[in-house]
């Protein structure tokens, strides 16, 4: 049977056109992958084309698709749809080539080429008559043209290259560059050295003989596979066409690609900042985990996250990759609700801290238990400790607390105080058992300790967790017992810089050791603009950040391939100019077409969107609708949201509103803070919480504040 591929750009150009000629294309690309060579499909060369592999089909009576059928190996590949005359147009200056040093099968718009040979006449006539004038270091002098070819430039552009003078005409002639040439060269020009890119990029310095006619082979190339899908099914072919937009869903990066595929021997660990591909590459690794690894019928695995409305979003977007027959040995949940379950089986009626009332008793439980004491401490300093040392570390003893390492804590103690806070702590915790009230810490190690007393078996034999900046350490510990050490056991995805609850954890503390080698990092951000990420960056600069053990993290060599226009962050005396402002701005998205439901107006508290920004829009008679948990469909109209509502989303334009000082952090909160290290803590977190909000943003960022600025800007 012949190989099918089709390409990225072939799935673009469909949706570009009419409906009625998009299922004409579907029709066509069904015949044609049951077998390209049959008699009715009319293979017609186009006279005039730099590439002589270049055909054209026919699809009805005025479209084309373009496909490339080269001379060695069973090879189809579909690359564009159009329009007769656009077709035309498309294909004529194209090149399909592989890159002698890639392997990788690249698209060459030559184009520029063309272009750039009718300039350059002209500027060599004006260069000559001023000599002196010519810059004498261009950007990649340094570089060889077997270098340059290796990090993904294509041999016809090598010459464009090698005329650019700085980054700003790297960024113009961007979009002819296939996306890992563009990647190299940007780090190139960031000062990362030959070596370090190769590394990043996973290039052996010395590949195998590359055959620059093995179509079939480079069909294989991760390079080739941020393009070109290989079509193995009618079901994988129809999955594909049904969404041609959503790209994540069959072409990864190189990075992503390694990462989802590679067989571990025990668990991996994945950071990348905001918006690299982490979770997609999570939910591509559950896809290759039931379809290649535990293959047995019977076998399911685990996806984990912390928040119940990114479980919901990879629910459904698992639906849209696996294959139904696999999808239901993928079960999605939170660690809490797995623990949860867990635990029910044994005591059905316990309660959580998750109601209003029960957070109201809970709250005068502590004021009853602190004020027997008379050390001097404040609620927040007995709440604190309980958190960060004993609900931690899983205290249950005076004996234990004594012992304790309070790592991190601001305020010092002496043994005979430990001895009289614990008696606080005693009284809370008899309260919360008189009641049979548990805190999520609670369930999770109570389901823990059931699973290791052999009282549960747990079917899963292998769990991907995502959002692990946000997991406490009981809950690794819940994972490593349910998920004994094995090969291919955890797979865990998290960006430490959007920590946004307190939940620090050094993974080793819970048993999962992830060696060098299994610690990877994504780092090109397929989501927002550069410039929102820079600005986003900025906001978390000069701070440490961990590595979810107890190494650091950092946002060296991160980058995005996209661009576009500056964050917009504009400061305002009082409220009511804010508010126009923001009118303004919604007022002129409508005009320019913007989906509202594409548009999200971002607040620290539910009470700001509830009692300022929901009024605003109702009296403007503008539709909006306050993110809802519990829906998946949300309905029409403007997104309304907390900064903690919208981790995980995203939205082409983002309103960040009310960044004033006193809301972020909101002074209540900081007025609680036991000492200058919970201070310090809190005013990290927030400041993760708007790296948050501001890196939910695909095309515009705007961040407003009146009054006093927060000090997090
Ligand atoms: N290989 C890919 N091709 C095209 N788009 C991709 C690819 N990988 C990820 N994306 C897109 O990039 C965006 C961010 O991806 P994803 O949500 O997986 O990132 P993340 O690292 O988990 O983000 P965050 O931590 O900020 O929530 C999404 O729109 C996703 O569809």
């Amino acid at each position: 049977m012949p190989k099918i591929a089709i390409g990225a750009e072939f799935l673009k150009s469909m949706s570009n056109i009419p409906k009625s000629e998009q299922k004409k294309v579907r029709e066509f690309t069904e015949k044609f992958r049951k077998d390209p060579t049959q008699s009715s499909i009319n293979y017609e060369p186009i006279n005039d084309v730099k590439d002589k592999k270049v055909r054209t089909v026919r699809i009805g009576l005025s479209y084309r698709a373009v496909v490339i059928h080269p001379p060695k190996g069973d090879v189809y590949l579909l690359v564009w749809v159009d329009h007769h005359d656009e077709a035309m147009r498309w294909a004529k200056n194209k090149v399909f080539e592989i890159n002698s040093e890639t392997g990788g099968l690249q698209i060459i718009d030559t184009e520029i080429i063309e272009k750039e040979q009718v300039e350059n006449e002209v500027v060599d006539e004006v260069e000559e008559s001023n000599k002196e004038d010519k810059q004498e270091y261009l950007l990649f002098d340094d570089y060889t043209d077997k270098q340059l070819q290796k990090l993904g430039v294509p041999r016809l552009l090598l010459p464009s290259i090698r005329r650019l003078e700085n980054e700003e005409e790297l960024e113009q002639i961007r979009k002819h560059l296939p996306d890992e040439a563009y990647e190299g060269l940007l780090s190139l020009a960031a000062g990362f050295s030959f070596e370090e890119i190769l590394v990043e990029l996973g290039r052996e310095p010395d590949n195998e003989e590359i055959d620059p006619d093995d179509f079939e082979k480079a069909l294989d190339n991760p390079d080739t596979k941020r393009r070109f899908a290989t079509v193995t099914s009618n079901e994988d072919l129809l999955d594909m066409l049904n969404a041609p937009l959503e790209k994540w869903r069959v072409f990864l990066h190189p990075t992503q690609e390694k990462i989802v595929k590679n067989n571990n021997k025990g668990p991996v660990r994945v950071l990348g900042g905001a918006g690299t591909g982490k979770t997609v590459a999570a939910m591509h690794r559950a896809k290759f985990l039931v379809e290649e690894v535990f293959t047995n019928t019977s076998d399911s695995i685990i996806f984990l996250t912390f928040t119940a409305n990114l479980a919901k979003v990879i629910k459904n977007q698992l639906d849209s990759i696996v294959p139904e027959s696999l999808r239901k040995r993928i079960i999605v949940t939170t660690v809490h609700s797995l623990a949860s379950r867990i635990l029910k089986r044994y005591d059905e009626n316990f309660q959580t801290v998750s109601s209003h009332e029960i957070r109201e008793q809970v709250k005068h439980a502590w004021e009853i238990a602190v004020s027997t004491e008379e050390l001097g401490f404040d609620e927040s300093f007995y709440r604190e400790e309980w958190e960060d040392v004993v609900q931690r570390k899983g205290i249950s003893t005076e004996k234990e607390y004594l012992r304790a390492k309070r790592i991190g804590r601001g305020t010092r103690i002496s043994r005979l105080q430990r001895k009289q806070i614990w008696k606080v702590f005693e009284d809370y915790r008899s309260f919360l058992n008189r009641h049979n009230i548990k805190e999520w810490v609670d369930i999770v190690r109570e389901a823990r300790m059931i699973v290791e007393q052999n009282d549960f078996v747990v079917p899963y034999k292998a769990a991907i967790v995502d959002e692990a900046q946000d997991l406490h350490q009981e809950d690794f510990k819940l994972i490593r017992t349910i998920i004994p050490e094995g090969p291919n056991d955890l797979f865990i995805v998290g960006d430490t810089h959007q920590r946004i609850y307190k939940n620090k954890v050094v993974l080793s503390h819970s048993g999962i050791n992830v060696l060098g080698r299994r610690s990877k990092r994504l780092k090109v951000n397929y989501r927002t603009t550069e410039q929102i990420r820079k600005w986003a960056v900025s906001i978390i600069d000069g701070l440490s950040y961990d590595d979810l053990d107890e190494g650091l993290d950092d946002q060296k060599g991160y980058k995005s391939l996209l661009h576009g226009l500056d964050p917009e962050l504009r400061h305002f005396n009082k409220l009511d100019d804010e508010l126009r402002f923001i009118t303004d701005f919604v007022h002129n998205a409508i005009s320019n077409d913007v989906k509202l439901s594409n548009l999200c107006l971002v607040a620290r508290s539910k009470s700001l969107i509830k009692d300022v920004y929901k009024p605003l829009f109702d009296e403007l008679g503008i539709a909006s609708t306050i993110l809802d948990p519990s829906k998946t469909n949300q309905g029409e109209g403007i997104r309304l949201a907390t900064m903690h509502r919208v981790k995980g989303l995203e939205f082409s334009h983002i309103i960040i509103a009310s960044v004033n000082k006193g809301v972020i952090p909101p002074e209540n909160v900081l007025k609680k803070a036991a000492d200058e290290i919970s201070r310090s803590d809190l005013l990290q977190r927030e400041k993760s919480l708007l790296y948050v909000a501001a890196t939910r943003a695909r095309d515009y960022l705007v961040v407003t504040s009146y009054g006093e600025k927060s000090e997090v800007l």
